[in-house]
């Protein structure tokens, strides 16, 4: 990866994919690689940085808290994702914390360089416009399993967010997700999601594995 221009970086980065050659060539002299080790914090909550980050490698987690210290996890961030871009469109302080899970390689692009390639690059923006939309529409869904739902709802559809089809034709969650990763995606307790985790596998929704993967069973829709 740092043997890559960053024109050659740029091109790797949907959301730029659009750029003419000389609007790429400008905004590849005013791109800044980073590389943040793991659990490093990107934006913080309330602050202000004025860049726009986009992922290369790596993972990264979106949370808010309260003043209480209390969290929420809202997305989790893969290569090719970018952050940032609601506090330089609407200039106010970061809405969410982003943190890496796993060492990132990230490029920053600042606001005058930002605000400068978006007038000039409608299907830019309108890239933009289009992430925002499906992250109202995410948004839309969370309000109302969090209005509507019980907890069992809740982590059901959680699950099945994050579960893929594997080779045997099982929907599966590959990747181990804590029980208190999962609560806080949820907003309910640990020990609340250990409950319902427990029930669900009685009960047979889910079936955990030993390598810490979890099979859904087809019955686990109904709960949503
Ligand atoms: N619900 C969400 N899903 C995905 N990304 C988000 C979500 N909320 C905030 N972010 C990102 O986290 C960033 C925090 O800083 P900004 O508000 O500048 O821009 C935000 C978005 O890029």
């Amino acid at each position: 990866m740092s043997m890559l221009s960053n024109l050659e970086l740029l091109r790797r980065v949907p959301l730029f994919a659009s750029l003419t050659a000389s609007q790429s060539a400008s905004i590849a002299d005013a791109i800044i690689k980073k590389r943040f080790k793991r659990a490093e914090v990107v934006v913080e909550q309330g602050k202000k940085s004025d860049a726009l980050y986009i992922i290369l490698t790596g993972r990264a987690r979106v949370t808010s808290a309260d003043s209480r210290g209390r969290e929420v996890i809202l997305a989790t961030l893969h290569p090719g994702d970018y952050l940032g871009e609601m506090s330089l469109i609407d200039d106010e302080p970061h809405s969410a914390t982003v943190r890496t899970e796993i060492q990132c390689d990230v490029l920053m692009l600042g606001r005058d360089a930002f605000a400068r390639c978006l007038p000039e690059n409608s299907s830019m923006a309108y890239n933009i416009m289009r992430g925002l939309v499906q992250r109202l529409r995410h948004a839309d869904r969370k309000i109302e399993s969090l209005a509507l739902m019980d907890v069992y709802g809740r982590v059901a559809r959680a699950l099945l967010e994050f579960a893929s089809q594997d080779g045997m034709g099982n929907l599966k969650v590959r990747d181990k997700i804590s029980r208190q990763d999962l609560a806080k995606m949820v907003g309910a307790s640990r020990e609340m999601v250990s409950r319902v985790m427990k029930d669900l596998e009685e009960r047979g929704f889910v079936q955990s594995q030993e390598d810490g993967s979890v099979i859904i069973k087809d019955r686990l829709l109904t709960l949503t």
